[in-house]
């Protein structure tokens, strides 16, 4: 099996996951796209969705799936999203798509995450995976000199503006041994509207896509 059928037997797995009759959260990407296609055939079971950005949104509404705001919902049973990368706490880095800031509200608001993943996402320790951090465009400079005050050594992504206007700083170089206190301390520099790990709000439940089929792990 290639990457991408794995991540397409993480995703169809986690149909089950889906409540009957409830409002799904929908995160973003490659692994999410099988998702959101899968749950087309089940879109009569489901009142709709919450989505995460708006490409999935764009995808959903094709699907004839219907789409809810926060404005509308309190909180919803499980919200369905992909990582980039996955410790053994269920920490991990998103936001490759750059959909971090949507994907950590969405979650926010879900009782169980339920993280679609291919084996290659699994790590020991997070930050292989340049690190993504939204920021607000007048403060990119600032933010850059804190992160490399950090250790890391941010850049731009080029040609490349948030759903919420903003940019994205990739951070390399970081190995996150202790992802909680890092999120906090990247949430507190002035001008970083969301970081990319989901750490305080890890997932609950992976589904592990490899050769020897779907593994369905929780978090201990
Ligand atoms: O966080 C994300 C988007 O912002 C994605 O979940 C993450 O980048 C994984 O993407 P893919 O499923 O395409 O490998």
């Amino acid at each position: 099996m290639n990457q991408d059928e794995l991540k397409k037997a993480a995703a169809l797995a986690a149909l089950k996951e889906v409540e009957d009759g409830s409002i799904v959260g929908v995160g973003t990407g490659s692994t999410v796209n099988h998702f959101i296609d899968g749950l087309a055939g089940m879109r009569d079971r489901i009142r709709g969705a919450i989505s995460s950005s708006e490409a999935s949104s764009k995808r959903l509404a094709a699907h004839g799936i219907k789409l809810f705001s926060l404005d509308e919902i309190e909180e919803i049973p499980v919200y369905i999203d992909g990582a980039d990368e996955i410790d053994g706490h269920f920490c991990m880095i998103k936001g490759g798509g750059g959909a971090l800031t949507r994907e950590k509200i969405v979650a926010a608001v879900s009782r169980r995450f339920v993280c679609i993943c291919d084996a290659s996402k699994q790590v020991a320790t997070l930050g292989k995976f340049p690190l993504p951090v939204e920021v607000i465009p007048m403060a990119a400079a600032q933010v850059s000199r804190e992160l490399v005050r950090l250790g890391g050594s941010p850049r731009l992504r080029e040609g490349f503006v948030t759903d919420n206007g903003n940019l994205i700083l990739d951070v390399h170089g970081l190995s996150i041994s202790d992802p909680v206190a890092m999120e906090t301390t990247l949430n507190q520099i002035v001008g970083v509207v969301t970081n990319g790990l989901f750490a305080r709000r890890g997932a609950d439940v992976l589904l592990l896509a490899s050769a020897g089929g779907v593994e369905r792990q929780l978090r201990d």
